[in-house]
């Protein structure tokens, strides 16, 4: 049978902002693979291009150089159609959970689901609400966002990301801003989770605390992939 052998593979990518003589090139040559189900955390300093490349890699950016494949599709060139149908297998999990306020937690979490027409409204509830147990929010489902607390939210947004099984969760900064007990216990549920369904993780991190979930580690410094320190 037919195996993909990596999730994302990343050969001399490049990345530009600007126009002309503003134009500056913000990622260099990046070579990067993560495999199924692995864990991989980034670091590095501010304005290295890690929510950048985080972006490129999710298919919220068009790739402008170099080659990016997500499954064995390559990005470079894809269609916006395309697009939309990789971001399918993607969830996102951002340092403010961008929940919606005028939504409970079940119905954050069960939008996502209803994006997919195959499913009917039932199903995506009670999926909805099996997701929130998981998270340990079963007792939380009616409440809205500002009823919960910054963990309790993130939680919310995991149970959202991970709701569609995707095959890659792209995480940036998750657990910025928790204490550090909520951000343990974001970062261990994201890992009991994504080991679960075999589901690659890409988290960008500066929170030195949380490194040890991470199958690998690697480091951008001014737009270029430096090191991989395990
Ligand atoms: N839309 C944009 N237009 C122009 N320049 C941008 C744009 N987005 C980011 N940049 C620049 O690209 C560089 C990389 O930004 P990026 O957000 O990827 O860094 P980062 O490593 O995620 O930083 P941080 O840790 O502070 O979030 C920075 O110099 C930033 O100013």
């Amino acid at each position: 049978m037919f195996m993909v052998d990596f999730i994302v593979s990343a050969k001399n990518l490049n990345h530009y902002f600007g126009k002309q003589i503003l134009k500056s090139q913000i990622l260099f040559n990046i070579n990067l693979q993560i495999k199924h189900g692995e864990i991989v955390t980034m670091t590095g300093p501010s304005g290295s291009g890690k929510t950048t490349l985080l972006s490129l890699i999710g298919g919220l950016r068009s790739v402008q150089k170099g080659s990016l494949k997500f499954l064995n599709q390559e990005l470079y060139g894809a269609s916006n159609d395309r697009l939309v149908q990789i971001r399918r297998h993607i969830g996102y999990i951002f340092q403010s959970h961008n929940l919606l306020n005028f939504l409970t937690a079940r119905q954050n979490v069960q939008i996502s689901l209803e994006l997919d027409n195959n499913i009917s409204k039932w199903e995506a509830q009670k999926k909805a609400e099996a997701m929130l147990d998981a998270v340990k929010l079963g007792n939380r489902i009616n409440y809205y966002p500002c009823e919960l607390s910054g963990g309790q939210k993130q939680r919310v947004a995991i149970a959202r990301a991970l709701v569609n099984h995707p095959k890659l969760v792209l995480a940036d900064e998750p657990t910025a801003a928790l204490d550090s007990k909520s951000g343990r216990d974001i970062v261990n549920l994201m890992q009991l989770l994504a080991k679960e369904q075999n589901c690659a993780i890409l988290m960008v991190t500066h929170d030195t605390r949380i490194l040890d979930i991470s199958d690998r580690i690697i480091h951008i410094e001014d737009g270029r992939l430096v090191k991989e320190v395990c």
